[in-house]
């Protein structure tokens, strides 16, 4: 029995948010504006040390446990010759994570976190959605009660990411459905040439045609032509806020599969950063449609979370020269008031 009895509701969890506490990220911008560098110096570092405190309401904010969580799934489309992989590669790559020989698994090691991969029925495709539902109501339920269960309480961030093969064809087709545009945000994925490309936008298309009924709610957007992933990381990314943890989101797909939660509720991903802007080609299209701003811009389309662990680093630096730095009255520097 999932967490959510129905998609009513999840839409009310969804519309049920805790804020940021503000007062926490002042007392942070306050000593970091007196801390031994010209104002403002340190850029982007500056706000995101006040925005995990913010969501995390410590002051300072910590980053004593990191988690990344990778969501697994198969996908019914890839019979429409979308991937240039086959679908066998998502339960191989499991077992690669499980043995440490991924990439994600280098990033979490290496960025402190601990790394948590979930299957969501490997053996059980979504449906091909240019012919039906991917998901019908109680498997998509289920899949994002599985994504909400596994946030930590004590985490004090959440990296999301995922590993479908396929799964950048759900991304790009839910996309479209939440803000027009047929096959835009179609891209290579794992290299398909451009036959393949061409394929996919034809299989985004008739998807979206079939479904046009459906597509003007998020959630069944999601269930239509999402996935099992996707669905698990929109149900992550909502227990993390309602855990009041902040998330760092990867690239096209984590980022697709979070964007019904801003359709629901404006400032539903003000918690959330998106660690990097992914190569794949629709990625940048979907971040100027929610507004937000990738941290780094490295070429990666890998996904598993690699981009958003990457990010992690970057946000030790912060929380480094935050917490470790001296004020200018502790290192009796004369600052440009004095
Ligand atoms: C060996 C391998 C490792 C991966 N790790 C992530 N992906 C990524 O590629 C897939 C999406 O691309 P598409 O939609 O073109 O199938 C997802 O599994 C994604 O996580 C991988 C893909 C492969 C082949
Ligand atoms: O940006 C992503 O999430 C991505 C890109 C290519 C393949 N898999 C995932």
């Amino acid at each position: 029995m999932s967490r959510f009895a129905s998609l009513e509701q999840l839409r009310a969890a969804c519309r049920d948010l805790p804020d940021a506490d503000q007062a926490t990220a002042e007392a942070v911008s306050a000593r970091e504006a007196r801390l031994t560098k010209p104002s403002g110096s340190l850029g982007r570092l500056e706000d995101l040390t006040a925005w995990l405190a913010a969501w995390q309401g410590r002051n300072p904010p910590r980053l004593d446990r990191p988690e990344i969580l990778v969501f697994a799934a198969n996908h019914g489309v890839t019979a429409q010759g979308v991937s240039a992989y086959p679908s066998e590669v998502t339960a191989q790559m499991v077992a690669n994570f499980a043995a440490g020989g991924a990439a994600i698994n280098q990033l979490a090691c290496l960025s402190g976190a601990a790394l948590r991969i979930t299957s969501l029925s490997l053996d059980t495709p979504t449906a091909d959605f240019t012919k039906k539902p991917a998901m019908d109501e109680t498997a998509f339920l289920d899949a994002v009660g599985a994504g909400y269960d596994e946030v930590s309480d004590d985490a004090d961030l959440v990296v999301l990411g995922e590993m479908g093969i396929g799964n950048t064809t759900a991304a790009a087709a839910l996309s479209a459905a939440l803000f027009g545009g047929g096959g835009r945000f179609a891209g290579t994925g794992t290299g398909i040439d451009d036959q393949g490309l061409a394929r996919k936008r034809a299989a985004i298309e008739k998807a979206l045609e079939r479904h046009k009924d459906a597509l003007g709610d998020p959630l069944r957007a999601a269930a239509c032509v999402g996935g099992r992933e996707l669905a698990a990381i929109l149900g992550a990314c909502l227990a993390a806020r309602h855990k009041h943890i902040p998330v760092l989101i990867d690239g096209i797909v984590s980022t697709a599969a979070v964007a019904p939660l801003k359709l629901l509720r404006e400032d539903s991903l003000d918690h959330a950063r998106v660690g990097h802007l992914s190569a794949e080609a629709g990625h940048g299209l979907l971040l100027d449609e929610l507004g937000m701003t990738p941290l780094l811009d490295l070429g990666l389309r890998l996904g598993e979370g690699s981009g958003a662990a990457v990010a992690l680093l970057v946000l030790r630096a912060a929380l480094a020269c935050h917490t470790g730095m001296a004020t200018f009255e502790e290192a009796q520097i004369s600052d440009k008031s004095s």
